[in-house]
């Protein structure tokens, strides 16, 4: 929700990500797994591409920070704010920070990366919170959500800000 610079979308269907930091919580295939899927829910809504980059010109910077962290918004320990992205755009833009002091895991106990990831990459392509509790853009993190992580308002809004492409 930290739209940084004024990109409602972005302007091309093949989106580039890389990672700068891993978290020590989970093994680093894993956390790529569980990141490539939380894209996959975009993807297959959006008709965008997500191509893993290893170069350092990637539009989405992911990685795993703690409190002060180099940019205006520094982390709060514990709990609090899970993690945070810039909105579509040059340089910050899109990049995603998720908070190394939660414990990260793939299943039900601490945070599940996947769940959030997939909240944040809808504010990387440019999603603002929704206010329904059944949405994925719900300002808070819930565990349990049902297979199809996305609400029909959350598809609706993927696809006012890019048109499904054929
Ligand atoms: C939706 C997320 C994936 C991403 C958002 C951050 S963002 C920028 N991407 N929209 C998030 O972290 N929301 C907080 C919101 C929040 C809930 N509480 C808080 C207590 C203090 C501060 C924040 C919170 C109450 C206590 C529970 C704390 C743990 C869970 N935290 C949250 O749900
Ligand atoms: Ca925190
Ligand atoms: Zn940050
Ligand atoms: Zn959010």
């Amino acid at each position: 929700e930290y739209s940084h610079i004024q990109g409602t979308r972005w302007n091309k269907n093949v989106i580039t990500y890389r990672y700068l930091l891993y978290t020590r919580d989970l093994p680093r295939n894993t956390v790529d797994s569980l990141i490539a899927s939380a894209f996959n829910v975009w993807a297959k809504a959006s008709g965008l591409t997500f191509v893993r980059s290893h170069t350092n010109n990637a539009d989405i910077m992911v990685e795993f920070v703690t409190s002060n962290h180099g940019d205006m918004y520094p982390f709060d320990g514990p709990r609090g704010t899970l993690a945070h992205a810039f909105g579509p755009g040059l340089g910050v833009g899109g990049d995603t920070h998720f908070d190394d002091d939660e414990h990260w895991t793939a299943g039900e106990r601490g945070f599940n990366l996947f769940l959030v990831a997939a909240h944040e990459f809808g504010h990387a392509l440019g999603l603002k919170h929704s206010r329904n509790p059944d949405s994925l853009m719900y300002p808070t993190y819930k565990s349990s959500r049902s297979a199809n992580l996305l609400s029909r308002e959350d598809v609706a809004n993927i696809n006012t800000l890019y048109s499904k492409l054929l």
